[in-house]
């Protein structure tokens, strides 16, 4: 059964304190929601079509009912609803269905064939005829888990549309979120979104997107960490473009050439992920300034691992030094090979050492954020929860 009427969504983006990459192959990883989101606006319509919109990324696709149901033989639909991965063919038959060659990884192809993929397995025979627009506060493809905070948004929608989870209803001016087992559901599903767009993903930007908070996340173990204290962190955007399942392949290739070099690499960051989360509980009790020179050396020691696993850029290298000529201490966060960077500020540092540094940062083409980290997970919206700027965007495309 599908409901009738608009519904909204969000879900927020991620930065990772230390884990990147070593995640993928079990190791641990720290990791926070950030306060930029993603948000998606569904609703039916009525000419047997399915319509996406992606304004971030110049993309509006529509495709007949029909057409799509053609596809569903082909489609392993677990009769219990429970998510399943794609495989080779079904994603194959998806790119020749939605005019992609072979190899693309750019960005329309990956939201375009998530999309789909999601749609086809969670709808099922239901096939409703949608319109759906998804737009972000997040820069897409810099590290900051844009394309989780977009797989979460969608499995998130095409659920409640279909039944599969609770309405939650367009009355409250409040966000609301569902129950755990309906969130640990669009978290399984959101899970399939990102295999589509990265290729071999750990699981832990999804999870962040649709837990929020802090996470301590391991070969699919969710650990929420509560007890940790707030940290003030500045995000600076390279802007060199990347992409992560390029990148997760290098390392995994790296990984399979050099097994006895990178392993005891990617044991080492899981060492300064266990230290991290160490540092960071005996904090709440003993806020004392020492724990912050840990912290630092950590990111120090750290950025140079993820450099070995060949993740780095010369845009991170220069953001690095920048930001040590003021005294502060930098890693690449997600994926790297460009993207985003954090800074701690320690409590100590003083502001106009911290606006130098953003200057600088700024004059070298760079865009800085001071960010308010562990914002809620995925969530539904009316329209009076939302801003009339982030209304603006979802209706004006
Ligand atoms: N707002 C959006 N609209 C449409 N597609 C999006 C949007 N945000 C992300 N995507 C999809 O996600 C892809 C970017 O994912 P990718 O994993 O490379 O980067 P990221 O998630 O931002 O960074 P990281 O994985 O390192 O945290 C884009 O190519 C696009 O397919
Ligand atoms: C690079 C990576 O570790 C984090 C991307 O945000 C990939 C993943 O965990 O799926
Ligand atoms: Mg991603």
């Amino acid at each position: 059964m599908t409901i009738d009427r608009e519904i909204f969504v969000s879900a927020p983006g991620k930065v990772i304190l230390h884990g990147e990459h070593a995640v993928v192959h079990g190791k641990v990883a720290l990791a926070v929601s950030l306060n930029l989101r993603t948000f998606l606006r569904m609703r039916p319509c009525s000419n047997d079509t399915v319509l996406i919109n992606l304004p971030n990324i110049n993309t509006k696709r529509s495709w007949g009912i029909s057409d799509l149901q053609s596809l569903l033989p082909a489609f392993q639909l677990d009769s219990a609803h429970e998510p399943t991965s794609p495989s080779p063919e079904s994603l194959h038959i998806l790119k020749t269905f939605a005019g992609f060659a072979e190899g693309s990884t750019d960005t329309e192809s990956l939201a375009v064939l998530a999309f789909l993929y999601l749609y086809l397995c969670i709808c099922g025979k239901d096939s409703p005829c949608i319109e759906m627009t998804v737009w972000s506060q997040l820069p897409t493809g810099a590290g900051l888990g844009s394309s989780a905070a977009y797989s979460v948004c969608v499995a998130a929608s095409l659920l409640t549309f279909c039944g599969r989870i609770a309405d939650p209803g367009n009355e409250s001016t409040e966000a609301s979120r569902w129950t755990k087992p309906e969130l640990d559901l669009i978290n399984r599903w959101a899970f399939q979104g990102e295999k589509v767009i990265h290729g071999n993903p750990s699981g832990v930007d999804n999870a962040v997107a649709t837990w929020g908070g802090v996470l301590r996340y391991q070969s699919g173990t969710i650990t929420p960490l509560d007890r940790v204290p707030k940290l003030q962190i500045v995000l600076t955007n390279t802007r060199v473009p990347r992409s992560t399942k390029i990148l997760v392949a290098g390392v995994k290739d790296k990984l399979l050439k050099f097994p006895s070099i990178m392993e005891p690499v990617l044991e080492s960051i899981d060492a300064v992920s266990q230290e991290c989360q160490r540092v960071l509980e005996d904090m709440v009790t003993d806020m004392s300034m020492d724990h912050y020179f840990v912290l630092e050396e950590l990111i120090d020691i750290n950025q140079h691992h993820l450099n070995v696993i060949g993740v780095g850029h010369p845009s991170l290298d220069k953001l690095c030094q920048v930001t040590a000529s003021h005294g502060l201490h930098s890693k690449l966060t997600g994926s790297g090979g460009g993207g985003c960077a954090i800074t701690l500020l320690r409590p100590d540092v003083d502001p106009t050492v911290v606006k130098a540094a953003k200057q600088e940062l700024t004059d070298c083409g760079f865009m800085c954020w001071e960010t308010i980290i562990g914002g809620l997970g995925v969530s539904a919206h009316s329209p009076s929860s939302l801003t009339d700027s982030v209304l603006e965007a979802l209706k004006s495309n």
